[in-house]
């Protein structure tokens, strides 16, 4: 069995030392003895270190938001992988949307990360979504398989289940409402068929594939009815701890039967 995971991003919403390490604290309290949910946390970077100080002890994992593609050397204003490891960091989140869009990231850049991420032993939660709607489910598949394959690349195949999977439909980020359920869960079918079908069965039976965009305590538990839904992960609407304990114990409720 698959162990659910609930993740959460504050992109880059709280950025004091002071604020940053008092929402993990509380978090990291609403979190407890949940521990058949696998949780981690992805701070704003500037305040990583900090936050990850104030998790220390909690069931809560950490990670960066971010790394740079390259290990270390000439690359000014990057943030190592070096770094992350040392203030025991076990995840990495990349290529989310708002780093393609804004920031121009690439599928090359995000296979250097991935391949990085794994060949260094963290997970990484590799982001992949269409950017429109595509009601055609063929369609849809192509584009998620170009950026699955892309991003692995060269990956050696026996590390790739270790991935999470981070479907967020660009379209559905930042709304009031996620994407619909039942597009969600048969883009996760799709999603492991791909897995499956580039990666051998063994990798798509052990990936864990999570939704993200949008995810609230409201919808969470429509989102997560499916067997291909292996967790959330979640943003604004988890900011406030109660809303997360709720979004935490709506998944441990789905999934662990
Ligand atoms: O990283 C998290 C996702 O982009 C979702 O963010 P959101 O729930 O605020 O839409």
């Amino acid at each position: 069995m698959r162990k659910p995971v609930v993740g959460i991003s504050y992109k880059t919403y709280v950025n004091t030392i002071d604020k940053a390490t008092e929402l993990v604290k509380a978090l990291a309290e609403v979190a407890k003895n949940e521990n058949e949910v696998e949780k981690f946390a992805f701070p704003s970077l500037g305040v990583l270190y900090p936050a990850a100080q104030a998790l220390k002890g909690s069931e809560i994992a950490f990670g960066a938001q971010n790394i740079s593609p390259y290990e270390n050397g000439a690359y000014t204003g990057e943030v190592s992988i070096e770094s992350i490891i040392d203030i025991g960091a076990t995840y990495v989140e990349i290529g989310h949307a708002e780093r393609q869009r804004i920031f121009h990231e690439t599928l090359d850049m995000i296979h250097l990360k991935t391949k990085l991420t794994l060949e260094k032993g963290l997970t990484p939660v590799l982001c992949i979504g269409e950017e429109e709607y595509l009601e055609n489910k063929l369609e849809r598949k192509q584009v998620l398989k170009e950026q699955i394959l892309t991003s692995f690349g060269e990956v050696d195949v026996k590390h790739i289940g270790r991935t999470i999977l981070a479907y967020e439909p660009v379209w559905a980020i930042g709304k009031t409402e996620a994407a619909d359920a039942a597009y969600v869960h048969q883009t996760h079918e799709l999603i492991r068929e791909i897995v499956k079908e580039a990666y051998y069965a063994e990798t798509a039976e052990a990936i864990r594939i999570i939704y993200g965009g949008s995810v609230s305590k409201d919808n969470v538990y429509e989102i997560t009815a499916h067997d291909d839904v292996d967790g959330v992960f979640i943003g604004r609407f988890g900011h406030d701890p109660a809303n997360y304990k709720q979004i935490l114990h709506t998944v441990k409720q789905v999934k662990i039967k």
